[in-house]
Formats: C-alpha cells, sequence, structure tokens
C-alpha cells in the first residue's frame, strides 16, 4: 500500500508540476504572441502538456476522486474503491484554463490531509454545483458506512443539498440543519469524535465531513473558533470541513475571521467574473495560491447522483445491520469475573462498542422513553454477559416493576422449560416490597462476603476467590427495570427503598455486586436524584436511549432524537465529552431461545431453576415450598397461609405453639378466606401421622360448603380423622371442650370455622342447662385450647365481626390475623395499633404475628381459579 507520506508528497509534486507547467505555458505564449505565429507545432506541444497534466491528476485523484463527470458517465468506475479513512485523498475542484484548449484539472488535497474553504455560500449556483460535486465524489469513493456527512444549510434553503436526500435514512448523511443551535450540536459530535480519537478511545473513527452549504446567519465569533480548531485537530481524527460561506460578514463587529488551518481556499476572483482562484494547499506555499483563475466543477448529472445515493443507501444499510448472535462469542462461558464483568454490546462507528461492569462503572442507570428498545439494550446485555460467564461467575436478579414480559425470557414457561442457568431470582410485575426484599438479600450477601473476607484476612474479593477456589462466588448483577415505581410516593418503603439502594450502590462494588438501573419515567430518575442523590452519583455509567438524556449532563443533548437501536454511552456521568453512540441489535425472539437452550443445556445438573415472583400469579398449597427455619422448632407445627413477598418466595407460616392465643383469623369478605383456611388445615395434616389430629371443619355459609366437603374427603383420604359439622355440631362441639378440656398436646385439635361471625348471634343465646353460653366458651378455649393442642382458624368477613368474638378482655386471644380486602386502620383498631401499613390489593393479604410482633406482606394461597370465580 502506498504510504500517506509517499501520497501527499506526490500530491504536492503534481501541484508543483501543474505550476510548472503552467509557467512553461505561459511562457511559450508569451513567445509565440512575440513571433506572431500560430504553428502547428505550438499547438501540439500545448495539447501534450495539458495531456500530462491530465495523467497526472488521474493518477493522484483517480477515478471518482478526480475523473471529469462525462468520463465518470462513460467508465462506471467501481465504488469504495478510490478512498481509505485515514489515508490522504486528493479531489477534483475546478478546471484550469490558462489558454485557450489548454485546460488542466486542478486537484487539491483534502480527506486525511485538511480541508476546504469557499467565500461565497452555496447561494452562488455554481459554489452549489461545486459542493455536489465533492460530495458526490466523496460518497462514491469511500467504501459504504465508513464515511459521515454533517450537512449544515443555514440559509440556502436546502436547495444544494437535496439531490443526496436518499443518503439520510441509511445514516450516511444527516438531514441539513439550518439553526445556530443544531449547527452547535454537529460541532459537538465532530468535537466529540476528536476527543476519542485523542484519548485513545477509538483507534479506527468513521471519517466526518462537515459540509455546510451556508453557515447559520448569527454565528458567533465563539462558532468560528470551534470551526479553526477543528481545522487544526480535525484532520488526525478523520473529521474535515468542506466550507461554503466562510467569509466575514460586513456588518459584524468582528470583521477578521480565524484563518483555518490546512484549508485550501477558494474564493471569487475579483477581477474575472465567474472565476474564482484557488489558495494555497495546506502547509505548501506556491507564493499566494495556483497563478489561474479557475472555473469551479460543475454539479454531476441529476440521474448520476440519484442512483449512487441509493446503491450507496442500500449498501450502507446492508452493511451495517448488526444481528444478536453478533453479540455472541463461538464459545461460551470462557471469561473469569475476578476484575468484572465485559461485553459487547454492538458497534461504535465501525469499532465494537464493548461495555463493562467493574471498578470504574460498576453500576449503571439506563433510560428511554417507551418504545426506545430499553428491554432489547437490557436483553442484549444479559444474553451477552450470560454468554461469557458462567453461572459460577455471574449471578443474575431480575427485577421487573411494569407490566410486561421483559424478564420471561430467563424463566421457564409452560411452552418452553428451560430458563437461563445464571438467573437465581426473577420478578415480573413485581410488588414494592418484593424490590426490598431483593435489596435487602444483596445487603445480606454483601455482609456474608465481608465476613468471609474477614475471616480469610483478605481485602478484595479477587483475594476472597483466590483464597477459596472451593467456593463459587460469583459476581452479582441486579438488575431494577421501571425502578421508579419502587421509589414513588414518601411511604415506608420508598424511604427503605432509597436506603438500601444507597448502601449497595456505595457498598457493591467491593463485594462484585452491581446494579443496572432503567427507567423510562423523566418522574423516576428525578426521584432518584432528589431522595438519593448520592445513590445517583454512585451510577458512574449512563445509557441514554431515545428520549433518555435526563440522565446525561444537562447540557448534553446527544440522545434528544436517537434512532431506534442505538444508544448513548457515556462512562463520566453524563458529560458531554464521554458519549459514545452505539448501536445494538435487536434481539429477535429465535437467536435468543437458541442460546438460551445451549447455556441451559451445559448448566450443572440438578442446578435449580430460579425462584420466580410473578405479580399476577395464583399459587396454592400444593405447591408450597417448606417454610422458612425460622419458624419451625421442636414441637412447633406451622400453618402455611401464603407465600412471602422474599427472594425465594419462601411459605408464609404461622407457628402453632401452647402459648394461649395461638389461633389464627382471617379477615375480609372476599372468599380467599375460605381458602387460607383450607390451606392451613391441608399444610397441618402434611404434619401429622393419621391418627394424631382432629379437623373439625365448620361449615357455616352456602359459598363455601362445596370447598369445606372437598376439604373432609381429602384429609380422609390422608388417614386423618375429618368431620364437616354445622352450626349445631358446632355448638356441641364448643360445649365438649369446656367440659373436657383437652390436655394432650401431642394429640391435636383443629377447628376451622368458615363464615365464624354466622355463629355469634346463636352463641351469644344463653342454653337451658349451661352456666356460660358458648360464646363464653369459646372465647375461653382461645386462651387455654393451645396447651391442650386445640388451635382455632376462623374466617371473619369483617374486622369488627372478629373483635365483638373477642370481647374487651379477651382482644389479644387471636394472635395471628390475615386481613384480606379490610383497611388499614380497621386492622389497626383490632390489634390495636394506630399504624398499620396496609393497602387492600388483589391476590395480596398482610400476616401478622401479634406475640411475634411482625407483619408480612403475603400472597395468599389460593384454590385454583378462585380470582376468576370472585370475578365472575
Ligand atoms: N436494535 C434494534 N433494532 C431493531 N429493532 C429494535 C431494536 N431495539 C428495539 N427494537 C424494536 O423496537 C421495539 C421496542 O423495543 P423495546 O420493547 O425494547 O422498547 P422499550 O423501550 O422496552 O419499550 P417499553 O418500555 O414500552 O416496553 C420492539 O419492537 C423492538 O423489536
Amino acid at each position: 500500500m502506498v504510504s500517506a507520506r509517499t501520497l501527499f508528497e506526490r500530491a504536492v509534486k503534481t501541484h508543483l508540476d501543474a505550476q510548472g507547467l503552467l509557467d512553461a505555458v505561459r511562457d511559450r505564449l508569451d513567445r509565440l504572441e512575440a513571433e506572431s505565429t500560430h504553428s502547428a507545432e505550438s499547438a501540439q506541444q500545448q495539447i501534450a502538456l495539458a495531456a500530462r497534466l491530465e495523467r497526472a491528476a488521474a493518477e493522484a485523484a483517480p477515478q471518482w476522486l478526480g475523473a471529469p463527470w462525462q468520463v465518470v458517465a462513460q467508465e462506471r468506475f467501481p465504488l469504495e474503491h478510490s478512498a481509505r479513512p485515514g489515508e490522504p485523498a486528493l479531489i477534483r475542484v475546478a478546471d484550469a484554463q490558462p489558454l485557450p484548449g489548454v485546460g488542466f484539472p486542478v486537484i487539491v488535497p483534502f480527506t486525511g490531509i485538511g480541508h476546504i474553504a469557499l467565500d461565497l455560500d452555496a447561494r452562488d449556483p455554481v459554489v452549489a454545483g461545486l459542493l455536489r460535486s465533492i460530495i458526490t465524489r466523496l460518497v462514491a469513493a469511500f467504501p459504504a458506512g465508513q464515511l459521515r456527512i454533517l450537512a449544515v444549510d443555514g440559509g440556502a434553503l436546502g436547495a444544494p443539498l437535496a439531490p443526496f436526500h436518499a443518503l439520510v435514512p441509511a445514516g450516511v448523511m444527516n438531514e441539513p440543519v439550518s439553526e445556530l443551535d443544531e449547527f452547535r450540536e454537529l460541532l459537538t459530535e465532530a468535537e466529540e469524535q476528536v476527543k476519542q480519537v485523542q484519548a485513545g478511545l477509538n483507534p479506527n473513527p468513521d471519517v466526518i465531513v462537515i459540509v455546510t452549504a451556508a453557515l447559520p446567519p448569527n454565528c458567533t465569533r465563539s462558532d468560528y473558533a470551534r470551526l479553526a480548531a477543528l481545522a487544526h485537530a480535525g484532520p488526525a481524527a478523520r473529521v474535515h470541513l468542506l466550507l461554503a460561506g466562510y467569509a466575514s460578514r460586513s456588518r459584524s463587529t468582528w470583521t477578521q475571521l480565524p484563518p483555518l488551518e490546512r484549508t485550501t481556499m477558494i474564493t471569487t476572483d475579483p477581477s474575472s467574473r465567474g472565476h474564482f482562484r484557488i489558495g494555497d494547499p495546506p502547509e505548501e506555499s506556491f507564493g499566494g495560491g495556483l497563478n489561474a483563475p479557475v472555473t469551479l466543477d460543475p454539479a454531476p448529472p441529476p440521474g448520476l447522483i440519484d442512483e449512487l445515493c441509493r446503491r450507496v443507501a442500500a449498501k450502507a444499510e446492508s452493511d451495517g445491520k448488526l444481528v444478536f448472535d453478533d453479540l455472541v462469542p463461538k464459545e461460551l462461558w470462557t471469561q473469569s469475573s475476578v476484575g468484572g464483568l465485559t461485553t459487547l454490546i454492538g458497534r461504535v462507528g465501525r469499532g465494537d462498542a464493548v461495555v463493562s461492569l467493574d471498578d470504574a462503572t460498576p453500576h449503571w442507570l439506563v433510560a428511554g422513553r417507551t418504545g426506545a428498545g430499553k428491554t432489547v439494550f437490557l436483553l442484549d446485555i444479559l444474553y451477552g454477559l450470560a454468554a461469557r460467564y458462567s453461572p459460577d461467575e455471574l449471578a443474575l436478579y431480575l427485577l421487573d416493576f411494569k407490566e410486561g414480559v421483559s424478564f420471561s425470557e430467563f424463566i421457564p414457561t409452560e411452552v418452553d422449560p428451560t430458563w437461563v442457568p445464571h438467573a437465581r431470582t426473577v420478578g415480573v410485575e413485581s410488588d414494592r416490597e418484593y424490590g426490598l426484599a431483593v435489596l435487602t438479600e444483596l445487603v445480606r450477601e454483601m455482609g456474608r462476603r465481608a465476613a468471609a473476607m474477614k475471616k480469610a484476612g483478605v481485602t478484595n474479593l479477587a483475594q476472597l476467590r483466590s483464597s477459596r477456589p472451593d467456593v463459587a462466588l460469583p459476581r452479582i448483577l441486579t438488575v431494577i427495570d421501571e425502578f421508579h415505581v419502587l421509589l414513588k410516593g414518601n411511604d415506608d418503603t420508598a424511604k427503605r427503598a432509597v436506603g438500601l439502594l444507597e448502601e449497595v450502590a456505595r457498598k457493591g462494588r467491593s463485594y462484585g455486586i452491581h446494579l443496572i438501573m432503567a427507567s423510562q419515567s423523566i418522574s423516576g430518575i428525578e426521584a432518584l436524584f432528589t431522595k438519593g442523590s448520592s445513590v445517583f452519583a454512585q451510577f458512574a455509567m449512563r445509557v441514554a436511549l431515545s428520549g433518555g438524556g435526563n440522565i446525561l449532563d444537562t447540557l448534553n443533548d446527544a440522545a434528544t432524537a436517537l434512532p431506534i437501536g442505538q444508544v448513548v454511552l457515556n462512562n463520566q456521568a453524563g458529560t458531554a465529552s464521554a458519549n459514545r453512540r452505539a448501536r445494538f441489535p435487536d434481539a429477535d425472539a429465535p437467536s435468543l431461545h437458541a442460546l438460551r437452550h445451549r447455556m441451559w443445556e451445559m448448566r450443572t445438573p440438578g442446578s435449580p431453576p430460579p425462584a420466580v415472583f410473578i405479580g399476577y400469579a395464583e399459587y396454592s398449597v400444593d405447591d408450597a415450598p417448606p417454610p422458612p427455619r425460622r419458624s419451625l422448632g421442636r414441637r412447633r407445627r406451622v400453618a402455611l397461609v401464603g407465600r412471602q413477598v422474599d427472594v425465594g418466595l419462601s411459605s408464609a407460616a404461622f407457628p402453632l405453639d401452647s402459648s394461649p392465643g395461638r389461633h389464627l383469623g382471617v379477615i375480609g369478605t372476599s372468599l380467599v378466606g375460605a381458602d387460607v383456611l383450607s390451606s392451613a388445615a391441608i399444610s397441618l395434616a402434611r404434619q401429622h401421622d393419621p391418627g394424631t389430629a382432629t379437623f373439625h371443619l365448620v361449615s357455616l355459609i352456602g359459598p363455601t360448603e362445596d370447598e369445606v366437603e372437598g376439604l373432609e374427603a381429602r384429609l380422609q383420604r390422608n388417614g386423618h380423622e375429618a368431620t364437616v359439622l354445622r352450626l349445631p355440631e358446632y355448638r356441641n362441639l364448643l360445649h365438649h371442650f369446656a367440659d373436657h378440656p383437652p390436655t394432650d398436646r401431642d394429640f391435636a385439635n383443629y377447628i376451622l370455622v368458615y363464615g365464624a361471625d354466622a355463629a355469634t348471634s346463636t352463641l351469644k343465646q344463653k342454653e337451658a342447662g349451661r352456666s356460660r353460653t358458648g360464646l363464653d366458651e369459646f372465647r375461653t378455649l382461645l386462651r387455654e385450647g393451645p396447651a391442650g393442642g386445640v388451635h382455632v382458624f376462623g374466617w371473619w368477613r369483617g374486622a369488627r365481626r372478629l373483635s365483638d368474638d373477642l370481647g374487651i378482655q379477651g382482644k389479644d386471644d387471636v394472635a395471628g390475623i390475615v386481613a384480606l380486602n379490610v383497611k388499614g386502620n380497621e386492622v389497626g383498631q383490632l390489634i390495636g395499633r394506630s399504624h398499620v401499613q396496609w393497602q387492600p390489593r388483589h391476590n395480596r393479604a398482610l400476616l401478622i404475628d401479634r406475640h411475634e410482633d411482625r407483619e408480612e406482606l403475603i400472597v395468599p394461597f389460593v384454590s385454583p381459579g378462585r380470582y376468576s370465580e370472585e370475578f365472575a
């Protein structure tokens, strides 16, 4: 390949040749005039000189770069052939015709070397023609996708650049901007490339050419200074200027424009109308430019521009197309996460867009308006990481607060039982409390890792990993999508969330725990900023999709109008100079499916699927995981009533022991109350050998009769004693226990009362021959029963009804409460507390254990189809 230096020298020599030949032509002309003869010999010499100049120009500016348009039209030169990014190129700009019949092309150094500027703007049709000519030559000469034209038309009303419109959708050229602030944005974009290259961050950038048909009116001294700075530093970063209208405006308060370095100036020739003068090329002086007036190169024929633009646009689009598989390494799970996590997200220019979660950028903020491609971006990142790191190196906690399917690609479903083996916990349409649970779990894990480091006498994760090669210590990446839901409002949940986030964000990096928080909502980002500005500051890495500019600096508007599939990556908390504009591919379903299956096949046999929390899912006691160990004890049985909203969704349990009041009251009109009682019974039955418990199933209301009878049959099938009782038998049962208080704790009596409030008026009545009412006996049983193995599970359809049944003296005698559709203040009155955080919601309940001073949000167990029945 010809070196840049050689080419440049050759170009300069061509110029010098031209100058020399011009002088020779002049000499010859003088002599011919003196001799007053026009010999055939002199005509031939002139033709020979012109031919030599043509040849020299054709070598220095070959094919598209330098051939006259009629030759281009005939020859059909190949595209993308004559220029390479980073290599110097000369380009034809004019024809000099010092004598009639003696002309030569004027070529000047441009890309790879310097710039071109004209004093007239493109309102002059001759200048417009030259701009079109130069743009056409560039677009045809450079490989597709490696040249970008930043077009400005601050006064020529769009016409000069209009023929190139087909290049806009392909990303080769922007829609020409006309306003001053838009022009400044383009300058910023070019300046960013210069900074990136200078910082060594982009060794192989695209060629950028800023083309102005006219500068916007009211450009200030500082705008011109920016152009001058680009003229100085641009070429080394492949940034070039093609400026029409670079002349001082007479009415301006300042007249002297800053000189543009490395620029060939083309100015109007005051002495010859319609002609121009070509100044000295960069870094060479011929003593005031080319010593001949020139005619500017005309625009190519319109058909040629159209066809070229169509072909180039199609090529740029197909070459630039990224697919998901481009992000996936050939071999999976080969990387170590000791130093951090790194993956490929797409392309910056033609280079790879590589992103990391490491000490420098441990946490990320991602923002973009809805539909901007945030879900796809997160899938690209997560699958890209999962493909590089094994589950021993990377664990994923995924949390999504919105209605949608963002993370369903990670969990087993009915149609596809595979999962991504890195996923430990996945929350879909999560509750805010589930968010707190995940953050709490992260804080606990940090505590465990801190303790392990202390024990091993090491100070960082890498050392801990090498001191304990037997233990997997993966980096944990937690992704919280639509995090603003977690922070909304000013309640306890929001406050706790900010506190936990602060802790994880501050300390996570030391323990290999990373956060990616994503939001589409400006108010969410603002909430984070105002409620936890110190949290915000921990997120050095900002990823802005279209409309997500609010996570960048206020003056950084790079994300205002990004197309789908592009992001601004900024690893310096949004400072404009750190913007990297990257393209990322769509995460198409077949590719995700194929990769998930590959990874699933590679998982350690027997490794568990992720703990999945699906906000809208119904859970049944039949699939209940074991209760948390803390609730079990020697001789303590537990009634399971639902799932806790925690990581792993453990069973929500109410432990039974001999203390007075170990009973459970379910309150609310919802029929879920019946299901909670049945679930308690079924779970207790599992903990008893046949013959060690009796289930008294008191059925007092119509709608749940069938369910109670079904439960009776089921318990009996499992070998337990179970009987359905109606009101009179229930009253007799109370008499029985009043007369024969049970004393054998090893034999349990469970009394389940469906619609307990329906018995109140009957139980209140005095009966002949009995000194106490049924209600009195009931109250005594609540107090004394647990010591003899009797526990009551009642479903009251209102909080007041339960408190009436308990009476003032016995108000504490039901220690467990499951609140369904009752208001928080009613629950508060029942348990004697002014402040209970409870808003009734679908598919949720509040479990209170007054003895253990515990309140937890649960998903109550229901019988299948319960909710569709309720809404029918
Ligand atoms: N890089 C890309 N290339 C092509 N299409 C894309 C790309 N990224 C996203 N899309 C398409 O854009 C649409 C919106 O993407 P996505 O669902 O990721 O948006 P979102 O920001 O998560 O939206 P929402 O918040 O409303 O769910 C989808 O149809 C997706 O296929």
